[in-house]
This record gives C-alpha cells, structure tokens and sequence, in this order.
C-alpha cells in the first residue's frame, strides 16, 4: 500500500483514487471496464451452457424414447453412480467443487427421468 491511499481526500492530498475518472454513479471508469468485461465472458458461459444443455436434453428425450418403447426403466441408478464418480473426479481436477458438480447433475438428471415417466405415460 502507498501512504497516499490512506488519504480519504479530506486532507490536502487528493490521492490516487481521488484523481479516478468516475461514471455517473461515483464508480472508478476502471472498475465499470474491468466489471463489464468479466460480465461479457460471463454471459458467454451462460449461453454456452444453455446450449450445452439444449443439446443434452435432445439426446436424453431420445433415450426416453427408446426406453419406452422398449419397456425400460426411466431411471437408471447403476449409470447415475458411474456418472457422478465421473464427474466428481473430472470437477476436483478442474478446482470445481465436487459437492455441487454432483448436485448439478443430480438436479439436471431429475428432470431427465421426468421426461422419462411423461414419454412411458404416453406410450404405454
Ligand atoms: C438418460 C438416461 O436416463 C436417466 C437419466 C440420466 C442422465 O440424465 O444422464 C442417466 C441415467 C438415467 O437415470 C440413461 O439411462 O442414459
């Protein structure tokens, strides 16, 4: 830290944060760049993962398709185990939390078997 931060601007030094172009709300130009650029890459991800997710759920109402007309169990607990080990694995090497990689698929795969008990309701 340099000893001109620790002027709040009452003194009579102004200090370098004083000298900082604001926006309207009083808000470092900087900060609003540094913010808004974060939040492009942000909202990239966001739509990545809507279509990532789009895709999926093409491919798992396909595969509630063939259940049902095969007369297959909407759930599968054996491939779910193997799938959240897969991706527990794949988050601790990726420094994402396990615990809520697992609850993420969980969650997604819930909606799935859903899909899955609508599709057999509607073929039987
Ligand atoms: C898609 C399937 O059906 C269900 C949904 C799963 C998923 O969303 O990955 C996995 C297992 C099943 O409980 C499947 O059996 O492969």
């Amino acid at each position: 830290m340099n000893i001109s931060d620790l002027d709040n601007g009452t003194g009579t030094g102004a200090g370098a944060a004083d000298d900082a172009a604001k926006d309207a709300a009083g808000i470092d130009e900087s900060v609003t760049a540094e913010l808004a650029r974060l939040r492009d890459s942000i909202d990239n991800i966001d739509a990545a993962v809507v279509h990532m997710l789009a895709e999926r759920f093409k491919c798992t109402q396909q595969v509630g398709h063939l259940k049902a007309r095969h007369q297959l169990p909407p759930a599968d607990p054996g491939r779910e185990a193997s799938q959240i080990a897969r991706l527990r694995q794949l988050a601790e090497n990726a420094k994402l939390d396990p615990a809520f990689a697992e609850k993420l698929l969980n969650f997604i795969i819930a909606e799935v078997i859903r899909h899955h008990e609508t599709i057999a309701a509607g073929e039987e």
